[in-house]
C-alpha cells in the first residue's frame, strides 16, 4: 500500500465529561518502528486500542492499513499483531499449546517451535502459561503477538517487567521483526531510552497530546533545554543559562580578549529535557486546565 500504514488525524476520546485524547496526530510508514512515549496516564494505551480496533474513538480520523480500525472485518484484524499490558488468557494452557493453538487461526503462521526457540521460551515449551515469570509471560504474549506473520505489530508497554538481559534481548528482537520482516511496530513505552534505542519515530503524548515528535535525534534537538555556560570573573563564580551557549561562549571570550577562566558548558541530557518537557507540560496544563500547546518549530504530522 501507498501511504502511511498507520494514521490518525484529531484523534480524540472523551470518558464521560473528561477528554483523555485531545487531536492526536499520528503517522507511522511502512516497515517504520513507532514509539508513542509518555507518563503515566498519557493516553498511550487507549491511543494504540482505538488503532487494534479495541475502543471506539469520540471524533478524528484513524487508518491502519487503510481500514478504518472503527469497522476493520476479520480479514484485517488477521494483518495486526497485538500485545496488550495485561495479557492473562488461558493460564492452565500449556505455552505451546496456546501458540499452536493461536497459530491455527492463520494462513502463514510461524512454526511454534522455532518461534519459542527464538523467544528464549523452549525449556518452558510444557509449562502452564500461569508458571511463567513475568518477564517469561511477556515475552509468550509477543510470541503470540507475531505467531501470524502480522504486518503491523501493537506492543503496549512490551518490555514492562523485564530484567535488563531480557529487554535487550527484546530490542534486539524488534529491531529484527522490522528489518528482516518488514514489520511495521508501534509501541508505547514510559522510557526515553528505550523509545531512542528503538523507534524511527517517537512521539511524545502528555495528557493526550502529541507535543512533539519526530526521529529521535531531531527530536533531541527539539526538546534539548537551555545549556548552563558558566566561568570565573572578578573571583567570583558567574553562570548564565543559554539555548545558543557557543554565542555566549564567543562574547565572553571577546569580552576577556582572551581565553574565558573556568569556562565550562553544560548541556542538560535528553532524559532531563524530556522530563522538564513533561513535567512543564503537566505543570501548564493544570495551571490552565487545558493540555500542553505544540513546541515550537515541532514537527506534528510524524509519529
Ligand atoms: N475505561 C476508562 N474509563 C475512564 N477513564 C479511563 C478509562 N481508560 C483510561 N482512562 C483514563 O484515561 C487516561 C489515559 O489512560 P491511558 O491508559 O490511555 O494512559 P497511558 O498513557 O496508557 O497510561 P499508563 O502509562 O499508566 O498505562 C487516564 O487518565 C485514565 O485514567
Amino acid at each position: 500500500m501507498t501511504g502511511p500504514v498507520i494514521r490518525t488525524r484529531d484523534l480524540r476520546m472523551r470518558y464521560g465529561r473528561t477528554e483523555v485524547l485531545r487531536g492526536v496526530d499520528l503517522e507511522v510508514g511502512a516497515g517504520e518502528v513507532a514509539a508513542l512515549l509518555g507518563p503515566n496516564g498519557a493516553g498511550k494505551t487507549t491511543t494504540i486500542e482505538i488503532l487494534e480496533g479495541f475502543r471506539r474513538r469520540s471524533s478524528g480520523e484513524v487508518r491502519v492499513l487503510g481500514a478504518d480500525p472503527g469497522t476493520g472485518g476479520a480479514a484485517w484484524r488477521a494483518r495486526l499483531g497485538i500485545v496488550l499490558q495485561d495479557w492473562q488468557d488461558h493460564p492452565r494452557w500449556g505455552v505451546r499449546q496456546l501458540l499452536a493453538h493461536i497459530a491455527a487461526f492463520y494462513d502463514r503462521p510461524r512454526d511454534p517451535d522455532e518461534l519459542l526457540e527464538a523467544m528464549g521460551l523452549a525449556e518452558q515449551a510444557g509449562l502452564p502459561a500461569a508458571r511463567l515469570s513475568g518477564g517469561q509471560r511477556r515475552r509468550l504474549d509477543v510470541a503470540l503477538g507475531i505467531v501470524g506473520r502480522p504486518e503491523v505489530l501493537f506492543l503496549d508497554e512490551p518490555t514492562a517487567g523485564f530484567d535488563p538481559r531480557a529487554r535487550s534481548d527484546f530490542h534486539d528482537l524488534v529491531g529484527r521483526l522490522a528489518r528482516e520482516d518488514g514489520m511495521t511496530i508501534l509501541l508505547t513505552t514510559h522510557d526515553l531510552a528505550e523509545a531512542e534505542r528503538l523507534a524511527d519515530r517517537i512521539a511524545i503524548l502528555v495528557r493526550g497530546e502529541v507535543t512533539v515528535s519526530g526521529t529521535p535525534s531531531g527530536l533531541a534537538s527539539v526538546v534539548q533545554g537551555a545549556s548552563e555556560v558558566r566561568w570565573r570573573e572578578d573571583g567570583a563564580l558567574r553562570a548564565e543559562r543559554t539555548p545558543d551557549p557557543s554565542r555566549l561562549a564567543y562574547e565572553l571570550h571577546r569580552r576577556f580578549g582572551g581565553p574565558v577562566p573556568g569556562l565550562e558548558i553544560r548541556r542538560p541530557t535528553l532524559e532531563q529535557s524530556y522530563l522538564n518537557l513533561v513535567g512543564g507540560a503537566q505543570a501548564t496544563a493544570a495551571a490552565t486546565g487545558s493540555g500542553p500547546s505544540q513546541s515550537a518549530g515541532a514537527e506534528r504530522t510524524a509519529a
